[in-house]
């Protein structure tokens, strides 16, 4: 047969077992449906019953809902390709390999699921470790019909006669195809070296570094995926949290999980992970820098000790005739002493009001000694302690404390002089009192991690009946969490950070708190990191991860997304800022060499506008225009009536971990001076085209001869 006929068999061949998955998906369906309803109909007979009776049968029909419904969110999970892989082994069985297991009416396999043992062959096997796997299939569906098949032969010797072999490559097709808005995920060619860390051990830490491209944040989630199914008891009640660098990232890969049929964990950017709070705003490098840093711990915990700005400077209360009077400096002396009894102040309310009858009896007491009178301190220390003006001063002088709150005393900058005094030096001090003044565009990214801190050190709020006007200003919902989890959840069984070169030592120590009970799993490339201190970092993550002990690393090494054309160029900008075997290699060539244009400056907005929309012609997916973080709102201006939804503007810092079929990068230069990282930041937007990639520079330095 020719090669067309012959996977056109082949084609049909699989479109029958395709099929009869589907009809059995179907079945399974109708199943979990119709015990939903006899559930409820439990539920309503119960009514009836005797109240021992009601209770059990109340129990059943909970347990009964309750797994009707969890399969029915499996099965209705978005299934494009339900069946991706099929098997063949030496002793004539043959196994298909989908997104999830799915058994016949005989409780035969139809399809088993890509995390179970049993497939593990599928992305293990190789020529020279064949598994007794003869031929690997991989199927491509769109919908309910298969498109094509591709082979790879692990045995050449032991083919059958009647086997047929078709196909040049399903990874190689895979990585050539457009890109879309969302991640796709990559279960159906998933290579040997991303199995290896998916399947790594859940507990400890499992690091996984490369370089762009090399499938980190892929392996990432599929091994969330993997470790949720295969430890579904030590990993799922908890929970998952997967912490990624901002919104647009989260969005991105936001179906990768749902597709395989997880929804049990949370997506977080940096900006979301306090709850209440969706802080997409970037600071620019130097004053991030001051934000994230360890330093910043010690300023705030003087700062929340300082005395509020409305609290009153003095405090006059009469007893038995005489007027009692500490003054400004008195009052300091009794805050000084409750904050070094320690505890947090929300929650040493009580002890400051002790403390503060003390020093009124020590006052009376002074008092009396000086006109020969005796005074009974106990009946004095009573009897304030009851008084209704002694309430009003002690709420105003100890105030609950909020964090937003605290943070912007920060604004006033002789205040923070002195809570900063040999911590900052006076350009950060500056700096930092500037932005807090500046708050009209709402918290960065950066103050998030402040902020939580913040929420700690000061307690929590007591409990109150009414709800009150919150100064924090957090709104009361953050939208798009998939799970609801108490406020401030700690206990996440599991924790995976992505692009964690970037995380400041505040992050780490953010995260740290809601990973306390967690294993962890962290990708990054150090060649990419923006962060100025790189050991106080490691130092914070070092903490984050607590007693654990076991760590294990994993490096990628093949950059899946760039062409070899587009990577050879980034690779160039980072050369001498990096160890030759930290970049890795890309596989893929396309014979389109990048396209470096040098432009006017005057005349970049048209050159701009003309790169983009050839680029738009050319592929059939996104195209990304990527700029300086302070040139976003200008460039966005530039295609203000541009309808075409695969464009997209993006800003240096947020390109992290996106990817476009193709990208224009406006001024190189600008990425370069905007941070202290720049030639990190520059290497990171070059490596975001899969296909074709404009280079637009009025200024030739960003370019190494
Ligand atoms: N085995 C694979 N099969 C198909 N596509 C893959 C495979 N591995 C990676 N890819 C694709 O390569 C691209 C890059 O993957 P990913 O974004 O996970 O890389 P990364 O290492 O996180 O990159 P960066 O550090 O630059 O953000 C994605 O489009 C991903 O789907």
């Amino acid at each position: 047969m020719s090669e067309p006929r012959v996977r056109r068999a082949e084609i049909a061949i699989e479109q029958s077992h395709v099929d009869r998955v589907y009809t059995r998906l179907a079945e399974l369906r109708e199943q979990a449906e119709a015990m939903r309803n006899k559930g409820y109909e439990i539920g309503h007979g119960a009514q009836r019953e005797a109240v021992f009776e009601q209770a059990s049968m109340l129990f059943e029909r909970d347990m009964m809902v309750f797994h009707a419904n969890q399969t029915l969110q499996t099965l209705d999970a978005e299934y494009e390709g339900l069946v991706f892989g099929r098997l063949d082994h030496l002793a004539s069985e043959t196994i298909y390999v989908g997104r999830l297991g799915i058994r016949d009416a005989d409780f035969d396999n139809l399809v088993t699921d890509w995390r179970a043992p049993a497939a593990a062959a599928f992305y293990q096997a190789t020529a020279e470790e064949p598994m007794d796997v003869v031929r690997r299939r991989v199927i491509r569906c769109s919908g309910q019909n298969v498109l094509d098949v591709d082979d790879d032969v692990l045995i050449a010797d032991a083919v059958p006669d009647d086997m047929q072999i078709v196909g040049e490559g399903a990874l190689m097709a895979a990585l050539g195809r457009s890109r879309g808005e969302k991640m796709r995920d990559i279960v159906a060619t998933i290579q040997r070296e991303q199995d290896e860390v998916i399947r790594a051990p859940w507990r400890g830490v499992t690091e996984i570094t490369g370089g762009p491209g090399t499938g980190k944040t892929a392996v990432a989630l599929h091994r969330a995926a993997y470790l949720l199914y295969r430890h579904r008891r030590q990993l799922g009640g908890a929970g998952v949290l997967v912490v990624g660098p901002s919104g647009v990232f989260t969005s991105y890969i936001s179906r990768v999980l749902p597709s395989m049929g997880e929804t049990n964990v949370e997506l977080r950017a940096l900006g979301e992970v306090l709850d209440g709070l969706e802080a997409v705003r970037q600071d620019p490098a130097p004053l991030a820098a001051v934000k994230g840093s360890l330093r910043m711990r010690k300023v705030l915990l003087r700062a929340l000790r300082d005395t509020p700005p409305d609290a009153p400077r003095e405090m006059r209360i009469v007893y038995r005739g005489e007027v009692l009077k500490l003054d400004a400096k008195e009052l300091e002396k009794v805050r000084r002493k409750v904050h070094t009894a320690g505890g947090p102040p929300n929650r040493s309310r009580v002890r400051a009001a002790e403390m503060l009858l003390d020093a009124l009896a020590a006052k009376a007491e002074e008092h009396a000694k000086a006109d020969g009178r005796q005074l009974d301190k106990a009946e004095l220390i009573h009897d304030l302690g009851e008084r209704i003006e002694f309430h009003r001063f002690l709420v105003v002088w100890w105030p609950i404390l909020y964090p937003a709150q605290v943070l912007k005393w920060l604004a006033d900058e002789k205040r923070l002089a002195s809570a900063a005094k040999g911590v900052l030096n006076r350009e950060e001090i500056t700096m930092l009192a500037t932005s807090m003044a500046d708050r009209s565009r709402g918290w960065t990214v950066a103050d998030v991690a402040m902020l939580d801190e913040l929420r700690v050190l000061i307690g929590p709020e007591p409990k109150r009946k009414r709800r009150h006007h919150d100064p924090v200003e957090f709104t009361p919902e953050r939208s798009g969490a998939t799970t609801h989890r108490p406020e401030h959840y700690d206990e996440y069984s599991h924790v995976v950070v992505d692009e964690s070169q970037d995380l400041s030592p505040m992050q780490w120590r953010m995260i740290g708190r809601r990973g306390k009970y967690a294993s962890w799993t962290v990708v990054g490339d150090p060649v990419q990191s923006s962060w100025p201190d790189p050991e106080e970092a490691a130092q914070a993550r070092d903490q984050a991860f607590g007693v654990r002990t076991t760590r294990r690393r994993f490096t990628l090494r093949t950059n899946y997304r760039n062409s070899a054309e587009i990577f050879d160029l980034a690779a160039k900008v980072v050369r001498g800022h990096a160890q030759e075997d930290e970049l890795p290699i890309a596989v893929r060539t396309t014979g389109l060499l990048p396209d470096v244009r040098a432009v006017e400056a005057a005349n970049l907005e048209t050159a701009t506008q003309s790169a983009t929309k050839e680029l738009l012609d050319s592929v059939e997916g996104t195209v990304g225009v990527i700029t300086a973080m302070d040139r976003v709102p200008e460039v966005e201006g530039w295609f203000a009536g541009q309808t075409d939804e695969r464009l997209k503007v993006v800003g240096s810092l947020d390109s992290k971990g996106l990817e476009y079929d193709a990208v224009v990068l406006v001024e190189p230069t600008e990425l370069i001076t905007e941070s202290t990282t720049g030639r990190r930041v520059l290497y990171v937007a070059l490596t975001r085209a899969t296909q074709q990639l404009t280079v637009l520079a009025s200024n030739p330095d960003w370019l190494p001869a």
